[in-house]
C-alpha cells in the first residue's frame, strides 16, 4: 500500500481527539479540496514508501497505542484497505482490548465495502471501526462530488465533519436536516484553518440552537503551528 507518512502522535479532531493514536497516510485523493492541509499527500510525484498489510499491522503493534487513525489523502481508495482494517480490528491492543480504528474518509468514496465489513465484526468486535466522513462544503470546491449514501451507513459510534469557511455555515443546517444527522450521527463542526474565527462557528450554533453539534479545532495545529507533516 502507498503510505506517504506514519507517526504516533495525539489525535488533533474528531472523538478520539486527545488520545495518543497511530496515523497511517496514504498517497493519492479523488478530491482537490481548496482549503487541503495534505496536498502534498496528493501530489503524482510525492515520496511513498510500499507498505504491505503485515508490515502496516507490525509497525502499529509496536507502536503500544490503542487508537488508530488511517488517513490520506483518501484511504478508502486503496484496494487493500478493507484488508488492512480486517486484520487490525482483530489484533488485541495494549491493554488486552481490541484496537480502535478510525476512517478519516471525505465523503466521496463509496464507503460500502467497509461498512459491510463492519457489520460482521460487530460480533467479535464492536467499536472497534469507526468512519469519520467530512462532507465537504460550498468553499471546497467539491460539494457536487458527495454521495449521500454513505451518510445513511453511519450511526452513533461514527462522526460526520464539516470543515467551514464562513460563507459555508448556513448549508450546514441545510445537509445536516437533509441527512437527518441531529440525533443520529455526531456531528463536528471544524474552523477551516484561517478562513473563519473559531468563535464565529460557536455563535452560529448558539443563534441556531445547535445542541447536537460539537464544535472542534484541529488541536495538532495549535500545538505545532506551522508543521506540516509528522503531527
Ligand atoms: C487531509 S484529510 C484526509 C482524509 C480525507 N481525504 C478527508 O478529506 O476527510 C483529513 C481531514 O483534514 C481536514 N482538513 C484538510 N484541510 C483542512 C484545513 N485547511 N482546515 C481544516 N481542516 C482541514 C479535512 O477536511 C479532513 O477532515
Ligand atoms: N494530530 C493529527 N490528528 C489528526 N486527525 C486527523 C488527521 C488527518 O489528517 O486525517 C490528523 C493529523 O494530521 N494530525
Ligand atoms: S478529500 Fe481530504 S485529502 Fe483530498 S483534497 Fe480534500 S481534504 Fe485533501
Ligand atoms: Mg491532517
Amino acid at each position: 500500500m502507498p503510505v506517504v507518512e506514519k507517526f504516533i502522535s495525539i489525535n488533533g479532531e474528531g472523538r478520539c481527539a486527545g488520545k495518543l493514536a497511530a496515523f497511517i497516510r496514504f498517497a493519492g485523493c479523488n478530491l482537490r479540496c481548496s482549503y487541503c492541509d495534505t496536498m502534498w499527500a496528493n501530489e503524482p510525484g510525492a515520496a511513498v514508501q510500499s507498505e504491505t498489510v503485515a508490515a502496516l499491522v507490525a509497525w502499529v503493534r509496536e507502536t503500544g497505542v490503542e487508537c488508530v487513525t488511517l488517513t490520506g489523502g483518501e484511504p478508502v481508495l486503496q484496494p487493500h484497505l478493507a484488508q488492512l482494517v480486517r486484520v487490525l480490528c482483530g489484533e488485541a491492543g495494549p491493554t488486552g482490548h481490541g484496537l480502535r480504528v478510525e476512517v478519516e474518509t471525505n465523503g466521496a468514496a463509496d464507503l460500502a465495502e467497509l461498512a459491510n465489513l463492519r457489520q460482521q465484526l460487530r460480533g467479535v468486535a464492536p467499536g472497534a471501526l469507526t468512519f469519520t466522513v467530512d462532507w465537504k462544503l460550498p468553499s471546497s470546491g467539491m460539494e457536487a462530488r458527495m454521495l449521500p449514501t454513505n451518510f445513511a451507513l453511519l450511526d452513533a459510534r461514527d462522526a460526520v465533519k464539516f470543515v467551514c469557511a464562513e460563507s459555508d455555515l448556513p448549508r450546514v443546517l441545510e445537509v445536516a436536516r437533509q441527512l437527518d444527522l441531529p440525533g443520529r450521527v455526531p456531528v463536528y463542526l471544524s474552523p477551516c484553518f484561517g478562513r473563519i474565527e473559531p468563535a464565529r462557528i460557536v455563535e452560529f450554533m448558539q443563534e441556531n440552537g445547535m445542541i447536537w453539534a460539537t464544535a472542534q479545532l484541529q488541536l495538532h495545529k495549535i500545538i505545532w503551528p506551522n508543521v506540516e507533516r509528522g503531527v
